[in-house]
């Protein structure tokens, strides 16, 4: 028998792989331990050996991402508390560009909307119109958490942002008790710097994975070339395309659409200057290397 399944835990030297819906203990050949087997990988599971069932193979990613180390990521909800902490646009920027050089879809989710109803952010509607996805929910109230529920359905999602911003909270309004298994232990020894990560994908009820571990702690921006950066802007490179010169970086040139666009109105100021604080850091590195 050959069957397809995902990996979704490592523990105790076995490796948990879903197969119709349904958990075998599986073996993984020593050669796919060796080359970094991934949980959300998908795998074929070959006929059991000595009672075990053997992980054969590994299916080539569409994704992978190192923190949490998961490969087919398909969703990144990046999770931002409207008030308490306020939110940090600068690493919700970061984000979105991390998740794009990763070829992850992002979903903005504005969480605690029970705690400022009435004045949602300006920058809400600034993220809509660029063209992301942008949610508001409460895990309190409980607003938004079925549009929330709806967008992880069939698909591996992680979520990142800010220490208090909620996570952890919408998960559980999500699916009561998801992350009950892993409790409070690993949760406190996430904050240990050191100590290894563990991770799990969680199977959610109404289809779909997620891990149960925050993504993207890493603060650094993707090795990308400066010169695309505008590329992770999506209004920036719209605007772009009336730059006099097309190697403009949108800074100091003349006839620079992009700035002409910010002093109209039409590109957000702080969404560029988040852009030129980007450009300062991929400027920095290339030097360095
Ligand atoms: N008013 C309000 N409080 C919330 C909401 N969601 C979470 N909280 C509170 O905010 C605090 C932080 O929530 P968590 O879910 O622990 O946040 P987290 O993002 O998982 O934080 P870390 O585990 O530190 O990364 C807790 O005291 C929650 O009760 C919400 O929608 N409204
Ligand atoms: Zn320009």
């Amino acid at each position: 028998m050959v069957a397809e399944g995902r990996v979704i835990k490592f523990y105790g030297g076995f490796c948990y792989v879903m197969v119709d819906g349904a958990v075998k203990e599986c073996l993984p050949r020593r050669r796919l331990v060796t080359a970094g087997l991934l949980v959300g990988d998908r795998v074929k599971v070959g006929a059991a050996e000595a009672g075990r069932c053997v992980v054969e193979a590994v299916l080539p990613r569409r994704t992978v991402l190192f923190r949490p180390p998961v490969a087919n990521v398909e969703l990144a909800v990046l999770v931002f508390s409207i008030r308490d902490p306020q939110p940090n646009f600068g690493l919700l920027d970061r984000l979105l560009v991390v998740s794009q050089a990763a070829g992850i879809e992002a979903l903005v989710c504005f969480n605690k909307l029970d705690l400022a109803r009435d004045t949602p952010p300006a920058e809400v509607a600034v993220y809509r119109a660029v063209g992301y996805r942008v949610i508001l929910t409460s895990a309190l109230s409980g607003e938004g958490v079925t549009a929330l529920r709806d967008a992880l359905a069939d698909r591996i999602s992680v979520f990142a942002g800010p220490s208090g911003a909620g996570k952890s909270s919408l998960l559980n309004a999500i699916q009561p008790g998801l992350r009950l298994r892993t409790g409070e232990i690993s949760h406190k020894t996430r904050r240990g710097r050191h100590t290894t990560r563990v991770v799990e994908l969680l199977p959610l009820t109404g289809g779909g994975l997620v891990a149960d571990t925050p993504g993207f702690t890493q603060l650094d921006l993707p090795d990308i070339p400066a010169a695309e950066l505008a590329a992770y802007f999506p209004e920036i490179a719209a605007a772009s395309a009336g730059c006099r010169f097309n190697d403009c970086l949108h800074v100091q040139e003349p006839a620079c659409a992009v700035r002409r666009a910010v002093e109209e109105g039409t590109v957000a100021l702080f969404r560029y200057r988040n852009y030129l604080s980007f450009l300062r850091e991929l400027k920095e590195k290339e030097r360095r290397f």
